[in-house]
């Protein structure tokens, strides 16, 4: 296993979101506002870490697939239409996810950022770069068979997002959620149909988007087949960056 292999812990290079007009005044906190991205195919654990991130750093994330599954449950024809490419494993077209998550951002300018899963094109990178300076994006590297072997293991609480493994992180009681004590399910794109078309198509997107953080100097690689293992070298990283609320031990 390599974590860490594209670059460990850098001095804080923090950025604030630019101004939008004459000075207002910015509160001391917010020239310390994290601006990071974790990336990295479905199954990679992305939900996993950066659950883990907030909780440790006292922060939200912001995960595109779970705000889009959000956002289509209002119904109408442009949600019945993007719903069609959740279920079918295919990237929701550039222009709805970058509208959706642009809107979003702007409320959050005030925030820390840790985004989960966007952008996952060139196209979205570059309306992202329009909005900040990213500092850091982690990109989780996963082999391919244990990345189907944990989305078919996948139960999830809709509500929330929560997410849980039969084997690596099982709800206290089987089939239901711990904190709200309702259902799990399966999610329909976690169908291995659909896992292959959504793996196959993540790779070739993903791709330039890794080559642009990379020469930015801004991308960091884990690698290998478990979260907990690369857990401690994200934990590292991010402390360097923002303080930690609690301790990296407590799970
Ligand atoms: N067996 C195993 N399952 C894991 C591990 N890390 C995460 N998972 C599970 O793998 C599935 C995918 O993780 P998730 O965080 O949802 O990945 P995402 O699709 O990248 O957001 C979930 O069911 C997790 O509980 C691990 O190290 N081992
Ligand atoms: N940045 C994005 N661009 C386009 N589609 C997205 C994006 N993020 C999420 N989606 C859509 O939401 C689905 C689920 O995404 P997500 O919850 O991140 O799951 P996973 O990481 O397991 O693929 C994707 O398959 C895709 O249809």
């Amino acid at each position: 296993m390599c974590p860490g292999g594209a670059g460990g812990a850098r001095p804080g290079r923090l950025t604030r979101v630019p101004p939008r007009s004459a000075p207002v005044p910015v509160p001391a906190m917010a020239s310390k506002l994290l601006r990071a991205v974790v990336l990295g195919p479905p199954g990679s654990g992305k939900g996993t870490v950066c659950e883990r991130i907030a909780r440790r750093f006292g922060l939200q994330h912001l995960s595109s697939g779970q705000f889009l599954r959000e956002s289509l449950g209002g119904g109408g024809e442009a949600g019945a239409l993007a719903q069609q490419y959740l279920e079918r494993g295919l990237l929701v077209p550039d222009h709805v996810i970058t509208r959706l998550m642009m809107a979003e951002l702007e409320k959050r300018r005030e925030q820390h950022w840790l985004l989960d899963g966007f952008p996952r094109t060139l196209g979205q990178a570059k309306a992202l770069d329009g909005i900040c300076q990213l500092d850091l994006v982690i990109s989780l590297n996963i082999p391919f068979e244990t990345l189907k072997d944990r989305l078919s293991a996948r139960w999830v609480h809709p509500a929330s997002g929560r997410v849980y493994n039969m084997d690596f992180n099982p709800p206290h009681t089987q089939g239901v959620d711990d904190l709200t004590g309702e259902p799990l399910v399966q999610r329909e794109d976690d169908r291995p149909e659909a896992v292959a078309a959504r793996l196959r198509k993540y790779k070739d997107a993903a791709k330039p988007v890794m080559e642009l953080y990379k020469s930015r100097g801004i991308l960091h690689s884990f690698s290998g087949t478990e979260t907990n293992k690369i857990w401690p070298y994200v934990y590292t990283l991010l402390s360097s960056r923002i303080p930690p609320v609690l301790p990296e031990e407590e799970h």
